[in-house]
Protein backbone atom coordinates (compact mmCIF):
# COMPACT_ATOMS: atom_id res chain seq x y z
CA UNK A 1 0.00 0.00 0.00
CA UNK A 2 1.49 3.03 -0.52
CA UNK A 3 2.19 5.24 2.15
CA UNK A 4 1.18 8.54 0.54
CA UNK A 5 -2.16 7.34 -0.80
CA UNK A 6 -2.62 6.44 2.65
CA UNK A 7 -1.93 9.54 4.10
CA UNK A 8 -4.47 11.75 2.49
CA UNK A 9 -6.71 9.04 3.08
CA UNK A 10 -10.21 10.51 5.70
CA UNK A 11 -8.08 14.12 5.36
CA UNK A 12 -10.01 17.54 4.41
CA UNK A 13 -8.26 19.26 1.36
CA UNK A 14 -8.48 22.67 -0.01
CA UNK A 15 -7.33 23.79 -3.40
CA UNK A 16 -7.26 26.64 -5.11
CA UNK A 17 -7.01 26.57 -8.92
CA UNK A 18 -8.66 23.91 -9.28
CA UNK A 19 -10.66 24.46 -12.47
CA UNK A 20 -7.18 25.31 -14.19
CA UNK A 21 -4.75 22.92 -15.81
CA UNK A 22 -2.75 21.85 -13.03
CA UNK A 23 -6.06 21.90 -10.32
CA UNK A 24 -7.45 19.22 -12.08
CA UNK A 25 -5.16 17.02 -12.25
CA UNK A 26 -3.70 17.00 -9.28
CA UNK A 27 -7.53 16.72 -7.40
CA UNK A 28 -7.88 13.55 -10.23
CA UNK A 29 -5.18 11.81 -9.07
CA UNK A 30 -5.91 12.53 -5.22
CA UNK A 31 -9.48 10.96 -5.78
CA UNK A 32 -7.95 8.01 -8.26
CA UNK A 33 -5.28 7.53 -5.47
CA UNK A 34 -7.05 7.83 -1.90
CA UNK A 35 -10.77 7.24 -2.74
CA UNK A 36 -11.15 7.41 0.93
CA UNK A 37 -10.45 11.08 1.35
CA UNK A 38 -12.82 12.77 3.06
CA UNK A 39 -13.44 15.82 0.90
CA UNK A 40 -12.06 18.32 -1.52
CA UNK A 41 -12.81 22.09 -1.09
CA UNK A 42 -12.66 23.84 -4.19
CA UNK A 43 -12.50 27.34 -4.24
CA UNK A 44 -14.47 28.41 -7.62
CA UNK A 45 -16.21 31.49 -9.50
CA UNK A 46 -18.88 30.91 -11.44
CA UNK A 47 -17.48 32.33 -15.15
CA UNK A 48 -18.90 31.71 -18.75
CA UNK A 49 -22.56 31.80 -17.01
CA UNK A 50 -21.62 28.46 -15.69
CA UNK A 51 -22.88 28.23 -12.10
CA UNK A 52 -19.94 26.62 -9.50
CA UNK A 53 -22.11 23.69 -9.24
CA UNK A 54 -22.21 23.15 -13.52
CA UNK A 55 -18.65 23.99 -13.74
CA UNK A 56 -17.88 21.22 -11.25
CA UNK A 57 -20.17 18.59 -12.92
CA UNK A 58 -18.34 19.39 -16.54
CA UNK A 59 -15.32 18.65 -14.73
CA UNK A 60 -16.25 15.28 -13.51
CA UNK A 61 -18.34 14.48 -16.73
CA UNK A 62 -14.76 15.21 -18.54
CA UNK A 63 -12.18 12.26 -19.71
CA UNK A 64 -9.57 12.89 -17.63
CA UNK A 65 -12.32 12.18 -14.75
CA UNK A 66 -13.25 8.56 -16.38
CA UNK A 67 -10.77 6.38 -14.04
CA UNK A 68 -11.92 8.11 -10.98
CA UNK A 69 -15.13 7.55 -11.55
CA UNK A 70 -14.85 3.53 -11.73
CA UNK A 71 -12.74 3.50 -8.14
CA UNK A 72 -13.89 6.13 -6.41
CA UNK A 73 -18.02 6.38 -7.57
CA UNK A 74 -19.17 9.08 -5.44
CA UNK A 75 -17.19 11.73 -5.97
CA UNK A 76 -19.16 14.19 -6.57
CA UNK A 77 -20.15 14.29 -2.83
CA UNK A 78 -16.70 14.37 -1.66
CA UNK A 79 -16.37 17.54 -4.21
CA UNK A 80 -17.40 20.25 -2.13
CA UNK A 81 -17.06 23.91 -4.81
CA UNK A 82 -17.07 26.77 -2.48
CA UNK A 83 -18.16 30.52 -3.92
CA UNK A 84 -15.08 32.48 -4.16
CA UNK A 85 -13.05 35.30 -5.72
CA UNK A 86 -9.43 35.68 -5.37
CA UNK A 87 -9.41 39.28 -6.84
CA UNK A 88 -11.65 40.34 -3.82
CA UNK A 89 -10.37 41.58 -1.05
CA UNK A 90 -12.11 39.01 1.51
CA UNK A 91 -11.95 36.45 -1.32
CA UNK A 92 -15.49 36.82 -0.97
CA UNK A 93 -16.21 33.50 0.62
CA UNK A 94 -19.22 33.70 2.78
CA UNK A 95 -19.35 33.92 6.69
CA UNK A 96 -20.62 29.99 6.68
CA UNK A 97 -18.08 28.71 4.10
CA UNK A 98 -15.14 30.48 5.91
CA UNK A 99 -15.96 28.71 9.22
CA UNK A 100 -16.31 24.83 7.62
CA UNK A 101 -13.11 25.97 5.87
CA UNK A 102 -11.08 27.28 9.01
CA UNK A 103 -12.35 24.04 11.02
CA UNK A 104 -11.94 21.64 8.64
CA UNK A 105 -9.39 21.64 6.50
CA UNK A 106 -6.15 19.63 7.33
CA UNK A 107 -3.99 20.39 3.54
CA UNK A 108 -3.97 23.30 1.51
CA UNK A 109 -2.61 23.52 -2.01
CA UNK A 110 -2.29 26.63 -3.31
CA UNK A 111 -2.24 26.57 -7.24
CA UNK A 112 -4.38 29.44 -7.93
CA UNK A 113 -2.51 32.16 -10.60
CA UNK A 114 -2.87 34.60 -13.19
CA UNK A 115 -0.18 32.99 -15.90
CA UNK A 116 -0.73 35.48 -18.03
CA UNK A 117 2.32 37.39 -19.01
CA UNK A 118 1.07 40.78 -19.95
CA UNK A 119 -1.94 40.59 -17.26
CA UNK A 120 -1.84 44.43 -15.71
CA UNK A 121 0.60 44.83 -12.41
CA UNK A 122 -2.22 45.44 -10.55
CA UNK A 123 -4.61 42.34 -11.49
CA UNK A 124 -1.43 40.03 -11.10
CA UNK A 125 -0.74 41.80 -7.57
CA UNK A 126 -4.09 40.88 -6.49
CA UNK A 127 -4.25 37.29 -7.63
CA UNK A 128 -0.24 35.72 -7.32
CA UNK A 129 0.25 38.36 -4.24
CA UNK A 130 -2.06 40.00 -2.18
CA UNK A 131 -4.78 36.35 -2.77
CA UNK A 132 -1.72 34.72 -1.17
CA UNK A 133 -1.07 36.40 1.71
CA UNK A 134 -4.68 36.33 2.55
CA UNK A 135 -5.00 32.37 2.29
CA UNK A 136 -2.00 32.43 4.97
CA UNK A 137 -3.98 34.54 7.09
CA UNK A 138 -6.71 31.73 6.35
CA UNK A 139 -4.41 28.84 7.01
CA UNK A 140 -3.07 30.55 10.12
CA UNK A 141 -6.77 29.72 11.55
CA UNK A 142 -7.10 26.84 10.55
CA UNK A 143 -5.93 24.26 13.95
CA UNK A 144 -5.99 20.97 11.73
CA UNK A 145 -3.78 21.91 8.99
CA UNK A 146 -0.72 19.91 8.61
CA UNK A 147 0.70 21.29 5.21
CA UNK A 148 -0.04 24.42 3.38
CA UNK A 149 2.03 23.87 -0.54
CA UNK A 150 2.11 26.63 -2.79
CA UNK A 151 2.47 26.13 -6.33
CA UNK A 152 4.92 28.72 -7.89
CA UNK A 153 7.59 28.88 -11.25
CA UNK A 154 10.14 27.32 -11.67
CA UNK A 155 10.71 30.94 -13.77
CA UNK A 156 10.58 33.27 -10.45
CA UNK A 157 13.89 34.18 -10.39
CA UNK A 158 14.44 33.66 -14.43
CA UNK A 159 16.41 37.02 -14.44
CA UNK A 160 18.84 34.47 -13.06
CA UNK A 161 21.08 31.70 -14.58
CA UNK A 162 21.43 29.93 -11.92
CA UNK A 163 18.61 28.92 -9.80
CA UNK A 164 18.61 27.36 -6.38
CA UNK A 165 15.95 25.69 -4.04
CA UNK A 166 16.02 29.23 -1.89
CA UNK A 167 14.17 32.53 -1.78
CA UNK A 168 15.78 35.34 -3.62
CA UNK A 169 15.11 38.97 -2.12
CA UNK A 170 12.82 41.07 -4.36
CA UNK A 171 14.32 44.73 -4.77
CA UNK A 172 11.10 46.00 -3.41
CA UNK A 173 9.20 44.91 -0.59
CA UNK A 174 5.96 42.70 -1.53
CA UNK A 175 3.64 44.87 1.23
CA UNK A 176 5.00 48.24 -0.02
CA UNK A 177 3.71 47.19 -3.90
CA UNK A 178 0.30 45.90 -2.16
CA UNK A 179 -0.12 48.82 -0.47
CA UNK A 180 0.84 50.93 -3.83
CA UNK A 181 -0.98 49.06 -5.88
CA UNK A 182 -4.03 50.04 -3.73
CA UNK A 183 -4.23 53.93 -4.51
CA UNK A 184 -2.18 54.34 -7.30
CA UNK A 185 -4.20 54.68 -10.49
CA UNK A 186 -3.54 51.96 -13.86
CA UNK A 187 -1.88 55.23 -15.44
CA UNK A 188 0.50 55.37 -13.39
CA UNK A 189 0.35 51.70 -12.46
CA UNK A 190 1.41 51.21 -16.62
CA UNK A 191 4.16 53.58 -16.19
CA UNK A 192 6.08 52.76 -13.37
CA UNK A 193 5.83 48.84 -14.28
CA UNK A 194 8.95 48.64 -16.16
CA UNK A 195 11.01 50.00 -13.58
CA UNK A 196 9.50 47.57 -10.82
CA UNK A 197 9.87 44.39 -13.12
CA UNK A 198 13.57 45.13 -13.89
CA UNK A 199 15.03 42.71 -15.42
CA UNK A 200 12.37 40.01 -15.35
CA UNK A 201 10.52 39.57 -18.38
CA UNK A 202 7.10 40.15 -17.33
CA UNK A 203 4.34 40.91 -14.40
CA UNK A 204 3.53 37.00 -14.29
CA UNK A 205 7.04 36.03 -13.45
CA UNK A 206 7.75 39.19 -11.42
CA UNK A 207 4.67 38.85 -9.22
CA UNK A 208 5.50 34.93 -8.76
CA UNK A 209 8.54 35.99 -7.07
CA UNK A 210 6.49 38.28 -5.08
CA UNK A 211 4.19 35.53 -4.13
CA UNK A 212 6.93 33.58 -3.11
CA UNK A 213 8.60 36.51 -0.65
CA UNK A 214 5.18 36.85 0.46
CA UNK A 215 5.12 32.96 1.77
CA UNK A 216 8.51 33.02 3.02
CA UNK A 217 7.64 36.40 5.47
CA UNK A 218 4.57 35.83 6.26
CA UNK A 219 4.01 31.80 6.81
CA UNK A 220 4.92 32.09 10.55
CA UNK A 221 4.99 28.81 11.83
CA UNK A 222 3.12 27.25 9.09
CA UNK A 223 4.24 24.35 7.70
CA UNK A 224 5.07 25.08 4.10
CA UNK A 225 6.72 23.69 1.10
CA UNK A 226 6.82 25.57 -2.67
CA UNK A 227 7.14 23.99 -5.41
CA UNK A 228 8.34 25.30 -8.51
CA UNK A 229 7.44 23.68 -12.21
CA UNK A 230 9.62 24.90 -15.35
CA UNK A 231 6.81 24.97 -18.31
CA UNK A 232 4.12 22.41 -17.26
CA UNK A 233 2.75 20.19 -20.34
CA UNK A 234 0.53 17.41 -21.44
CA UNK A 235 0.22 14.30 -19.19
CA UNK A 236 3.00 11.42 -19.56
CA UNK A 237 1.71 9.01 -18.31
CA UNK A 238 -1.45 9.25 -15.99
CA UNK A 239 -3.93 9.24 -16.32
CA UNK A 240 -3.66 8.16 -19.79
CA UNK A 241 -0.91 10.14 -21.86
CA UNK A 242 -1.03 13.18 -23.89
CA UNK A 243 -3.74 14.75 -21.60
CA UNK A 244 -4.19 18.72 -22.31
CA UNK A 245 -6.67 21.18 -22.48
CA UNK A 246 -5.43 24.60 -22.49
CA UNK A 247 -3.35 26.82 -24.89
CA UNK A 248 -0.31 27.53 -22.50
CA UNK A 249 3.17 26.44 -23.09
CA UNK A 250 4.33 24.64 -26.02
CA UNK A 251 0.88 23.65 -26.78
CA UNK A 252 -0.75 26.75 -28.48
CA UNK A 253 2.30 27.58 -30.82
CA UNK A 254 1.65 23.85 -31.68
CA UNK A 255 -1.22 24.34 -32.51
CA UNK A 256 -0.55 27.26 -34.93
CA UNK A 257 2.71 25.29 -36.48
CA UNK A 258 0.81 22.07 -37.33
CA UNK A 259 -2.50 24.15 -38.82
CA UNK A 260 0.30 25.77 -40.97
CA UNK A 261 -0.37 29.60 -39.13
CA UNK A 262 3.39 29.54 -38.10
CA UNK A 263 5.82 28.52 -40.05
CA UNK A 264 9.13 30.17 -38.31
CA UNK A 265 10.15 30.96 -34.72
CA UNK A 266 12.84 32.88 -33.25
CA UNK A 267 14.14 29.99 -31.14
CA UNK A 268 17.56 28.41 -30.02
CA UNK A 269 17.84 24.99 -31.09
CA UNK A 270 19.80 24.19 -28.41
CA UNK A 271 18.55 25.99 -25.83
CA UNK A 272 16.83 23.64 -22.97
CA UNK A 273 13.55 23.20 -23.55
CA UNK A 274 12.42 22.71 -19.71
CA UNK A 275 8.92 21.28 -20.19
CA UNK A 276 7.70 18.95 -17.35
CA UNK A 277 4.61 16.48 -17.98
CA UNK A 278 1.54 17.98 -15.53
CA UNK A 279 1.42 14.45 -14.15
CA UNK A 280 4.99 14.73 -12.76
CA UNK A 281 4.72 18.06 -11.00
CA UNK A 282 1.20 16.50 -9.50
CA UNK A 283 2.95 13.47 -8.04
CA UNK A 284 5.67 15.67 -6.70
CA UNK A 285 2.81 18.09 -5.28
CA UNK A 286 1.76 14.91 -3.02
CA UNK A 287 4.29 13.58 -2.00
CA UNK A 288 5.70 17.65 -1.16
CA UNK A 289 2.34 17.74 0.98
CA UNK A 290 3.21 14.05 2.72
CA UNK A 291 6.70 15.19 3.47
CA UNK A 292 5.54 18.94 4.88
CA UNK A 293 2.81 17.58 7.17
CA UNK A 294 4.87 14.23 8.75
CA UNK A 295 8.32 15.44 8.51
CA UNK A 296 7.96 18.78 9.60
CA UNK A 297 10.85 20.35 8.06
CA UNK A 298 12.07 23.12 10.13
CA UNK A 299 12.37 25.97 7.28
CA UNK A 300 10.15 25.93 4.15
CA UNK A 301 11.77 24.03 1.66
CA UNK A 302 11.65 24.88 -2.17
CA UNK A 303 11.30 21.45 -4.62
CA UNK A 304 12.11 22.57 -8.42
CA UNK A 305 10.03 20.46 -11.05
CA UNK A 306 12.26 20.70 -13.67
CA UNK A 307 13.62 17.90 -16.73
CA UNK A 308 16.52 20.29 -17.88
CA UNK A 309 19.33 18.86 -16.04
CA UNK A 310 18.16 14.91 -15.05
CA UNK A 311 16.92 14.62 -18.66
CA UNK A 312 17.63 17.62 -21.03
CA UNK A 313 15.35 18.05 -24.30
CA UNK A 314 16.66 21.07 -26.67
CA UNK A 315 13.91 23.05 -28.70
CA UNK A 316 15.49 22.00 -31.95
CA UNK A 317 14.84 18.77 -31.24
CA UNK A 318 11.45 18.98 -29.44
CA UNK A 319 10.12 21.07 -33.09
CA UNK A 320 11.98 18.60 -35.39
CA UNK A 321 9.97 15.85 -33.53
CA UNK A 322 6.69 17.78 -33.25
CA UNK A 323 6.93 18.09 -37.01
CA UNK A 324 7.94 14.52 -37.79
CA UNK A 325 4.64 13.78 -35.53
CA UNK A 326 2.71 16.20 -37.78
CA UNK A 327 4.07 13.70 -40.80
CA UNK A 328 1.77 10.70 -39.17
CA UNK A 329 -0.95 12.55 -37.19
CA UNK A 330 -1.58 15.99 -39.29
CA UNK A 331 -4.60 18.47 -37.99
CA UNK A 332 -7.09 19.07 -39.77
CA UNK A 333 -8.09 22.04 -42.17
CA UNK A 334 -4.61 23.16 -42.26
CA UNK A 335 -3.69 26.28 -43.48
CA UNK A 336 -0.35 25.54 -45.15
CA UNK A 337 1.88 22.51 -44.58
CA UNK A 338 3.17 22.35 -41.44
CA UNK A 339 6.82 23.00 -41.94
CA UNK A 340 9.02 25.72 -39.87
CA UNK A 341 12.21 26.83 -39.11
CA UNK A 342 13.84 27.99 -35.79
CA UNK A 343 16.13 30.38 -36.21
CA UNK A 344 18.04 32.62 -33.59
CA UNK A 345 18.73 35.74 -36.19
CA UNK A 346 16.50 38.45 -35.43
CA UNK A 347 17.21 39.45 -39.32
CA UNK A 348 16.40 36.02 -40.73
CA UNK A 349 13.43 35.89 -38.08
CA UNK A 350 11.83 39.25 -40.01
CA UNK A 351 12.69 37.71 -43.57
CA UNK A 352 10.83 34.96 -42.33
CA UNK A 353 7.98 36.69 -40.98
CA UNK A 354 7.60 39.27 -44.20
CA UNK A 355 8.19 35.77 -46.07
CA UNK A 356 5.75 33.14 -44.61
CA UNK A 357 3.69 34.81 -42.39
CA UNK A 358 2.41 38.44 -43.65
CA UNK A 359 2.62 37.69 -47.54
CA UNK A 360 0.43 34.46 -47.41
CA UNK A 361 -1.79 36.19 -45.13
CA UNK A 362 -2.33 39.02 -47.45
CA UNK A 363 -2.63 37.16 -50.39
CA UNK A 364 -5.56 34.50 -48.59
CA UNK A 365 -7.24 38.04 -47.35
CA UNK A 366 -7.45 39.18 -50.95
CA UNK A 367 -8.70 36.12 -52.19
CA UNK A 368 -11.40 36.44 -49.42
CA UNK A 369 -12.42 39.82 -50.52
CA UNK A 370 -12.60 38.55 -53.99
CA UNK A 371 -15.02 35.85 -53.09
CA UNK A 372 -16.92 38.51 -51.37
CA UNK A 373 -15.76 36.93 -47.79
CA UNK A 374 -14.51 39.15 -44.38
CA UNK A 375 -11.00 38.99 -44.16
CA UNK A 376 -8.94 37.63 -41.12
CA UNK A 377 -5.57 36.19 -42.01
CA UNK A 378 -3.61 39.10 -40.61
CA UNK A 379 -5.46 39.85 -38.03
CA UNK A 380 -4.82 36.28 -37.00
CA UNK A 381 -1.60 36.63 -38.11
CA UNK A 382 -0.98 39.60 -35.93
CA UNK A 383 -1.90 38.10 -32.82
CA UNK A 384 -0.07 35.11 -33.53
CA UNK A 385 3.16 37.21 -33.39
CA UNK A 386 2.28 39.36 -30.92
CA UNK A 387 1.91 35.93 -28.81
CA UNK A 388 4.82 34.58 -30.05
CA UNK A 389 6.96 37.69 -29.25
CA UNK A 390 5.89 37.12 -25.58
CA UNK A 391 6.90 33.48 -25.35
CA UNK A 392 10.60 34.41 -27.53
CA UNK A 393 11.98 34.61 -24.01
CA UNK A 394 11.77 31.15 -22.78
CA UNK A 395 12.88 29.41 -26.01
CA UNK A 396 16.09 31.44 -26.42
CA UNK A 397 17.59 30.86 -22.98
CA UNK A 398 18.78 28.15 -20.89
CA UNK A 399 18.42 28.03 -16.92
CA UNK A 400 20.34 25.58 -14.35
CA UNK A 401 17.86 24.58 -11.56
CA UNK A 402 19.17 22.56 -8.68
CA UNK A 403 16.77 19.86 -7.63
CA UNK A 404 18.71 18.96 -4.68
CA UNK A 405 15.50 18.77 -2.11
CA UNK A 406 13.24 16.86 -5.07
CA UNK A 407 16.22 14.47 -5.33
CA UNK A 408 16.17 14.05 -1.58
CA UNK A 409 12.66 13.34 -1.26
CA UNK A 410 12.55 11.01 -4.22
CA UNK A 411 15.27 9.31 -1.87
CA UNK A 412 12.55 9.42 0.88
CA UNK A 413 9.97 7.39 -0.82
CA UNK A 414 9.46 3.44 -0.48
CA UNK A 415 9.96 1.70 -3.52
CA UNK A 416 5.82 1.61 -4.02
CA UNK A 417 5.61 5.21 -3.46
CA UNK A 418 8.25 6.09 -6.46
CA UNK A 419 5.97 3.60 -8.46
CA UNK A 420 2.16 5.48 -7.67
CA UNK A 421 3.60 9.01 -7.57
CA UNK A 422 7.01 8.54 -10.04
CA UNK A 423 8.03 12.05 -10.48
CA UNK A 424 11.63 10.74 -11.65
CA UNK A 425 11.95 12.56 -15.26
CA UNK A 426 14.76 10.41 -16.11
CA UNK A 427 12.27 7.57 -17.26
CA UNK A 428 11.03 10.40 -19.72
CA UNK A 429 11.09 9.51 -23.18
CA UNK A 430 10.97 12.55 -25.21
CA UNK A 431 10.37 11.70 -28.73
CA UNK A 432 7.35 9.07 -26.93
CA UNK A 433 5.98 12.29 -24.93
CA UNK A 434 5.94 14.64 -27.84
CA UNK A 435 4.24 11.99 -30.00
CA UNK A 436 1.61 11.81 -27.26
CA UNK A 437 1.05 15.29 -26.99
CA UNK A 438 0.52 16.26 -30.32
CA UNK A 439 -1.90 13.27 -29.99
CA UNK A 440 -3.65 14.96 -27.00
CA UNK A 441 -3.78 17.83 -28.38
CA UNK A 442 -5.10 16.94 -31.37
CA UNK A 443 -8.18 14.60 -29.95
CA UNK A 444 -8.39 16.86 -26.15
CA UNK A 445 -8.15 20.45 -27.16
CA UNK A 446 -8.75 20.28 -31.23
CA UNK A 447 -11.72 17.87 -30.58
CA UNK A 448 -10.59 16.43 -33.73
CA UNK A 449 -11.43 12.68 -34.90
CA UNK A 450 -8.65 10.15 -35.85
CA UNK A 451 -10.95 9.13 -38.63
CA UNK A 452 -10.23 11.76 -40.52
CA UNK A 453 -6.41 11.58 -40.55
CA UNK A 454 -6.55 10.57 -44.20
CA UNK A 455 -8.75 13.08 -45.45
CA UNK A 456 -6.36 15.48 -43.49
CA UNK A 457 -3.32 13.92 -45.29
CA UNK A 458 -5.09 13.94 -48.92
CA UNK A 459 -5.85 17.61 -47.66
CA UNK A 460 -2.15 18.59 -46.57
CA UNK A 461 -1.01 16.79 -50.69
CA UNK A 462 -3.90 19.30 -52.03
CA UNK A 463 -1.74 22.07 -50.44
CA UNK A 464 1.45 20.82 -51.48
CA UNK A 465 0.43 21.15 -55.21
CA UNK A 466 -0.92 24.19 -54.65
CA UNK A 467 2.89 25.42 -53.31
CA UNK A 468 4.89 23.68 -55.86
CA UNK A 469 2.35 25.20 -58.45
CA UNK A 470 2.20 29.15 -57.29
CA UNK A 471 6.23 28.85 -56.79
CA UNK A 472 6.11 28.13 -60.62
CA UNK A 473 3.83 30.74 -61.56
CA UNK A 474 5.74 33.44 -59.48
CA UNK A 475 9.01 31.90 -61.04
CA UNK A 476 7.74 32.50 -64.59
CA UNK A 477 6.38 35.99 -63.59
CA UNK A 478 9.74 36.80 -61.85
CA UNK A 479 11.31 35.23 -65.59
CA UNK A 480 9.16 37.12 -67.84
CA UNK A 481 9.42 40.58 -66.20
CA UNK A 482 13.41 40.25 -66.12
CA UNK A 483 13.21 39.42 -69.48
CA UNK A 484 11.16 42.56 -70.64
CA UNK A 485 13.35 44.95 -68.43
CA UNK A 486 16.94 44.07 -68.90
CA UNK A 487 19.44 43.43 -71.75
CA UNK A 488 21.71 42.11 -69.71
CA UNK A 489 19.14 39.59 -68.36
CA UNK A 490 18.38 38.55 -71.86
CA UNK A 491 21.61 38.40 -73.20
CA UNK A 492 22.52 36.11 -70.29
CA UNK A 493 19.19 34.25 -71.35
CA UNK A 494 20.41 33.70 -75.04
CA UNK A 495 24.21 32.95 -74.17
CA UNK A 496 21.97 30.13 -71.85
CA UNK A 497 20.17 28.91 -74.76
CA UNK A 498 22.40 28.68 -77.10
CA UNK A 499 24.93 26.72 -75.35
CA UNK A 500 22.68 24.70 -74.10
CA UNK A 501 21.84 24.10 -78.03
CA UNK A 502 25.88 23.51 -79.11
CA UNK A 503 25.73 20.55 -76.09
CA UNK A 504 22.70 18.99 -77.26
CA UNK A 505 23.68 19.37 -81.17
CA UNK A 506 27.36 17.84 -79.86
CA UNK A 507 25.69 14.61 -78.98
CA UNK A 508 23.04 14.54 -81.86
CA UNK A 509 26.03 14.79 -84.26
CA UNK A 510 27.59 10.94 -83.51
CA UNK A 511 24.46 9.69 -83.73
CA UNK A 512 23.06 11.75 -87.33
CA UNK A 513 26.68 9.91 -88.52
CA UNK A 514 25.50 6.57 -87.19
CA UNK A 515 22.63 6.62 -89.42
C1 LIG B 1 17.82 22.25 -35.70
C2 LIG B 1 16.66 22.66 -36.49
C3 LIG B 1 15.43 21.98 -36.07
C4 LIG B 1 14.38 22.24 -37.03
C5 LIG B 1 13.08 22.00 -36.49
C6 LIG B 1 12.26 23.19 -36.57
C7 LIG B 1 10.91 22.90 -36.18
C8 LIG B 1 10.16 24.06 -35.66
C9 LIG B 1 8.80 23.64 -35.35
C10 LIG B 1 8.22 24.40 -34.24
C11 LIG B 1 7.12 23.61 -33.66
C12 LIG B 1 6.68 24.12 -32.38
C13 LIG B 1 7.44 23.53 -31.32
C14 LIG B 1 7.06 23.97 -30.06
C15 LIG B 1 7.74 25.17 -29.68
C16 LIG B 1 7.13 25.60 -28.48
C17 LIG B 1 7.61 26.83 -27.92
C18 LIG B 1 6.87 27.06 -26.65
C19 LIG B 1 7.26 28.16 -25.89
C20 LIG B 1 6.62 28.12 -24.55
C21 LIG B 1 7.21 29.01 -23.63
C22 LIG B 1 6.41 29.09 -22.37
C23 LIG B 1 7.24 29.55 -21.32
C24 LIG B 1 6.57 29.55 -20.01
C25 LIG B 1 7.51 29.87 -18.99
C26 LIG B 1 6.88 30.23 -17.68
C27 LIG B 1 6.24 29.07 -17.05
C28 LIG B 1 5.02 29.45 -16.38
O1 LIG B 1 4.87 29.38 -15.22
S1 LIG B 1 3.90 30.16 -17.41
C29 LIG B 1 2.39 29.54 -17.30
C30 LIG B 1 1.94 29.39 -18.65
N1 LIG B 1 1.63 30.68 -19.27
C31 LIG B 1 1.69 30.82 -20.58
O2 LIG B 1 2.02 29.90 -21.26
C32 LIG B 1 1.29 32.13 -21.21
C33 LIG B 1 -0.16 32.37 -21.10
N2 LIG B 1 -0.68 33.26 -22.11
C34 LIG B 1 -0.45 34.57 -22.12
O3 LIG B 1 0.32 35.10 -21.34
C35 LIG B 1 -1.21 35.40 -23.12
O4 LIG B 1 -2.27 34.67 -23.63
C36 LIG B 1 -0.30 35.87 -24.27
C37 LIG B 1 0.69 36.88 -23.72
C38 LIG B 1 0.45 34.70 -24.89
C39 LIG B 1 -1.17 36.57 -25.35
O5 LIG B 1 -1.94 37.55 -24.70
P1 LIG B 1 -2.89 38.57 -25.50
O6 LIG B 1 -3.54 39.47 -24.50
O7 LIG B 1 -2.13 39.21 -26.59
O8 LIG B 1 -3.98 37.72 -26.15
P2 LIG B 1 -4.93 36.61 -25.58
O9 LIG B 1 -6.32 37.14 -25.65
O10 LIG B 1 -4.50 36.08 -24.28
O11 LIG B 1 -4.70 35.52 -26.66
C40 LIG B 1 -4.68 35.86 -28.04
C41 LIG B 1 -4.89 34.63 -28.82
O12 LIG B 1 -3.73 33.76 -28.67
C42 LIG B 1 -4.12 32.54 -28.12
N3 LIG B 1 -3.05 32.07 -27.22
C43 LIG B 1 -2.96 32.24 -25.91
N4 LIG B 1 -1.87 31.66 -25.44
C44 LIG B 1 -1.26 31.12 -26.49
C45 LIG B 1 -0.08 30.38 -26.64
N5 LIG B 1 0.69 30.04 -25.63
N6 LIG B 1 0.26 30.01 -27.88
C46 LIG B 1 -0.51 30.31 -28.95
N7 LIG B 1 -1.65 30.98 -28.85
C47 LIG B 1 -2.01 31.38 -27.64
C48 LIG B 1 -5.40 32.84 -27.40
O13 LIG B 1 -6.19 31.68 -27.25
C49 LIG B 1 -6.06 33.84 -28.30
O14 LIG B 1 -6.65 33.21 -29.39
P3 LIG B 1 -8.15 33.58 -29.79
O15 LIG B 1 -8.99 33.05 -28.68
O16 LIG B 1 -8.34 32.87 -31.08
O17 LIG B 1 -8.21 35.06 -29.87
N1 LIG C 1 1.05 26.11 -16.76
C1 LIG C 1 2.34 26.26 -16.60
O1 LIG C 1 3.12 26.12 -17.54
C2 LIG C 1 2.87 26.57 -15.26
C3 LIG C 1 2.08 26.86 -14.17
N2 LIG C 1 2.66 27.13 -12.96
C4 LIG C 1 1.84 27.46 -11.80
O2 LIG C 1 0.89 26.42 -11.59
C5 LIG C 1 -0.30 26.97 -11.05
C6 LIG C 1 -1.48 26.50 -11.86
O3 LIG C 1 -1.31 26.93 -13.20
P1 LIG C 1 -2.28 26.43 -14.35
O4 LIG C 1 -3.16 25.37 -13.84
O5 LIG C 1 -1.45 26.16 -15.52
O6 LIG C 1 -3.12 27.74 -14.61
P2 LIG C 1 -4.59 27.90 -15.16
O7 LIG C 1 -4.68 29.24 -15.78
O8 LIG C 1 -4.99 26.73 -15.96
O9 LIG C 1 -5.47 27.89 -13.83
C7 LIG C 1 -5.54 28.97 -12.98
C8 LIG C 1 -6.54 28.69 -11.90
O10 LIG C 1 -6.64 29.81 -11.03
C9 LIG C 1 -8.00 30.16 -10.89
N3 LIG C 1 -8.24 31.57 -10.69
C10 LIG C 1 -7.76 32.58 -11.43
N4 LIG C 1 -8.26 33.74 -11.00
C11 LIG C 1 -9.10 33.45 -9.97
C12 LIG C 1 -9.91 34.22 -9.10
N5 LIG C 1 -9.99 35.53 -9.19
N6 LIG C 1 -10.62 33.58 -8.15
C13 LIG C 1 -10.58 32.24 -8.04
N7 LIG C 1 -9.81 31.47 -8.81
C14 LIG C 1 -9.09 32.05 -9.77
C15 LIG C 1 -8.61 29.76 -12.21
O11 LIG C 1 -10.01 29.70 -12.07
P3 LIG C 1 -10.99 29.90 -13.33
O12 LIG C 1 -11.11 28.56 -13.92
O13 LIG C 1 -12.23 30.41 -12.71
O14 LIG C 1 -10.33 30.90 -14.23
C16 LIG C 1 -7.94 28.42 -12.43
O15 LIG C 1 -8.58 27.43 -11.67
C17 LIG C 1 -0.12 28.48 -11.03
O16 LIG C 1 0.23 28.85 -9.75
C18 LIG C 1 1.03 28.72 -11.99
O17 LIG C 1 1.77 29.85 -11.62
C19 LIG C 1 4.00 27.09 -12.78
C20 LIG C 1 4.82 26.80 -13.81
C21 LIG C 1 4.33 26.55 -15.14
Amino acid sequence: MSTIAAFYGGKSILITGATGFLGKVLMEKLFRTSPDLKVIYILVRPKAGQTLQQRVVQILNSKLFEKVKEVCPNVHEKIRAVYADLNQNDLAISKGDMQELLSCTNIVFHCAATVRFNDHLRHAVQLNVTATQKLLLMASQMPKLEAFIHISTAFSNCNLKHIDEVIYPCPVEPKKIIDSMEWLDDAIIDEITPKLIGDQPNTYTYTKALGEMVVHQEGGNLNIAIVRPSIVGATWQEPFPGWVDNLNGPSGLIIATGKGFLRALRATPMAVADVIPVDIVVNLTLAVGWYTAVQRPKSTLIYHCTSGNLNPCYWGKMGFQVLATFEKIPFERAFRRPNADLTSNTFTTQYWNAVSHWAPAIIYDFYLRLTGRKPRMTKLMNRLLRTVSMLEYFINRSWEWSTCNTEMLMSKLSPEDQRVFNFDVRQLNWLEYIENYVLGIKKYLLKEDMAGIPKAKQHLKRLRNIHYLFNTALLLIAWRLLMARSQMARNVWFFIVSFCYKFLSYFRAPSTLKV
